[in-house]
């Protein structure tokens, strides 16, 4: 479904007077995404986890220079396509506009019918929330409102920045379980975290990124027990885990 090639990623900066250097933050990023596949990208802060989110969406900042190839289905992704983005920050959402409107637009861009009241119903919303501006909204129902707007957009493929953050865990569960029903039925997610424990369960593979490189990959169920079968680098990630007692590897 998303295959990308030898992305990579850097971001221009003056040096000296006249001269600028690219500062590489991704580099030659090789990964795949398989319809009815999460594949967790799993890296600590700043490792370019949501660059690549951007990378993939075409959304980078304008000093940032790209190469490589993005394709989905074979082709690459333009905005028609069924591809939506679940944001990292609520920054994403438009201050001035009520939250049903934002979510019309949303289907209305990828050609939907604009359902707003059963999408929020779906994220465990009222349909009042209809009615709200962002800012009248508490973190997890920013979260949730989203989501929403991400199913709108009825995707093949989600690519999630961070969706557990900060959310409770029955908020958590609502995320992730859209998730995997969009991988039942023959989508597929790419789910960008730091936190491998809130997505491990819905995982079905995990890639490490490490400063702005992959560094390892695995099937989703070598983490486990003492993660025997896992490559090194994610052999320590997973043994450095609280949950699995802090053991220096
Ligand atoms: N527009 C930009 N110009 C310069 N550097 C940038 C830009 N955007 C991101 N960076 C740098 O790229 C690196 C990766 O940033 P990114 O936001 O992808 O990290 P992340 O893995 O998503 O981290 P977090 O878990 O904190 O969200 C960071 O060092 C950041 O400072
Ligand atoms: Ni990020």
């Amino acid at each position: 479904m998303l295959r990308v090639a030898g992305l990579s990623v850097g971001v221009a900066r003056p040096v000296g007077l006249r001269g600028t250097q690219v500062l590489p933050l991704l580099t030659d990023i090789n990964l795949t995404v398989a319809a009815g596949e999460i594949v967790v990208v799993l890296g600590a802060s700043g490792a370019g986890k949501s660059l690549l989110a951007h990378a993939i969406m075409n959304i980078l900042p304008a000093n940032a220079q790209c190469s490589g190839t993005i394709a989905l289905h074979g082709h690459p992704i333009t905005p028609l396509h069924p591809v939506a983005l679940l944001p990292q920050h609520h920054g994403f959402l438009d201050p001035l506009a009520r939250v049903g409107a934002q979510l019309s637009w949303m289907a209305r861009r990828k050609g939907q019918a604009a359902t707003p009241a059963a999408l929020l119903a779906s994220v465990g919303l009222d349909a009042s929330v209809k009615r709200l501006m962002p800012h009248q909204l508490s973190g997890g129902m920013a979260r949730r409102v989203l989501l929403a707007l991400a199913l709108g957009a009825a995707p093949d493929l989600i690519i999630a920045d961070e969706p557990t953050a900060g959310l409770d865990p029955t908020n958590s569960t609502i995320v992730t379980t859209h998730l995997q029903t969009l991988a039942k039925r023959g989508g597929a997610a790419l789910v960008i975290t730091h936190d491998l424990m809130s997505v491990l369960p819905i995982a079905t593979r995990v890639i490490v990124l490490d400063n702005g490189r992959i560094v390892a990959a695995a099937p989703a169920g070598q983490f486990t027990g003492a993660g025997e079968a896992l490559p090194l680098p994610a052999r320590n990630l997973w043994r450095a885990l609280p949950e699995n007692g802090f053991t220096d590897a």
